[in-house]
């Protein structure tokens, strides 16, 4: 019995006659940031569908914390936070309000105080707080999705492009967050595009192409991954 947190085994997912994932195989370890790359139309989001239950795969399989998403996705979904790429909050409620809203539909509450102290993890600029989420810019409503993830305290977050739009102070400060919250023994999978993002944050980096993965790529002890090596695998890949 593996110690994977998160495990995809030879999964395979179609969608009427077009196959989209091809035996693709990972796990990820508690603690650990698992990032898939890949360009446009790659697979990742399918990935993360058929990891939320939202897609079901043709063959192969896919489990969180051991529990199939198959047969248990409603459980599996209370493991996991999911940072879309586009953050779907409301316009006409500020942060706080928001926060308070979605919790509660989550049905896991918290109060005032934890609120605001998540807030002020992600570094949302206080004078913010109460104001209509309409006149944030898309960092800030990044942020706030951010500081609504980690108050839900799952073990598992997933991670849809999660810097882009993001300059690159808060892009700095996503990043330490994403290794702290991995030091503390979340266990995360991103999906991106962005190479040196990925290099940053990662502990693995796996290489999807067409559906499949085509290479893996491991940080060495206390360093990150050779994001010279990996731009070139991704970039020749790319132009076979
Ligand atoms: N419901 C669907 N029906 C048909 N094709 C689909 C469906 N969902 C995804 N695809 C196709 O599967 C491939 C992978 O899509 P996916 O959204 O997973 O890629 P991605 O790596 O997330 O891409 P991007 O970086 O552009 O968001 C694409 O060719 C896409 O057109």
């Amino acid at each position: 019995m593996s110690d994977a947190v998160i495990s995809a085994e030879k999964l395979c997912v179609s969608v009427g006659s077009k196959q989209i994932l091809n035996n693709v195989t990972f796990d990820v370890r508690a603690g650990e940031v698992l990032a898939l790359l890949g360009g446009n139309g790659a697979g990742k989001s399918t990935t993360i569908k058929t990891l939320l239950g939202l897609m079901t795969p043709t063959s192969g399989s896919v489990s969180i914390a051991g529990i199939s998403v198959q047969t248990q996705p409603d459980i599996v979904r209370q493991k996991v936070a999911y940072l879309p790429e586009s953050v779907m909050l409301y316009g006409h409620l500020n942060a706080l309000e928001n926060i308070r809203y979605f919790l509660s539909l989550a049905g896991k509450p918290q109060t005032d105080a934890d609120i605001s102290a998540s807030l002020g993890r992600v570094a949302l600029q206080q004078q913010a707080w109460q104001t209509p989420l309409s006149s944030y810019s898309k960092g800030m409503r990044q942020k706030t999705a951010i500081a609504l993830a980690l108050l839900r305290e799952t073990p598992v977050l997933f991670l849809d492009e999660p810097t882009s739009g993001l300059d690159p102070v808060a892009i700095d400060e996503f990043n330490r967050l994403v290794k702290q919250l991995a030091s503390q023994g979340v266990t995360i999978l991103m999906v991106t595009h962005d190479v040196y993002g990925a290099c940053h944050v990662a502990n693995r980096i796996g290489l999807l192409r067409n559906g499949e993965i085509v290479g893996m790529f491991d940080a060495p002890e206390n360093g990150n991954i050779d994001s010279e090596a990996v731009h070139r695998a991704f970039t020749e890949g790319a132009q076979v």
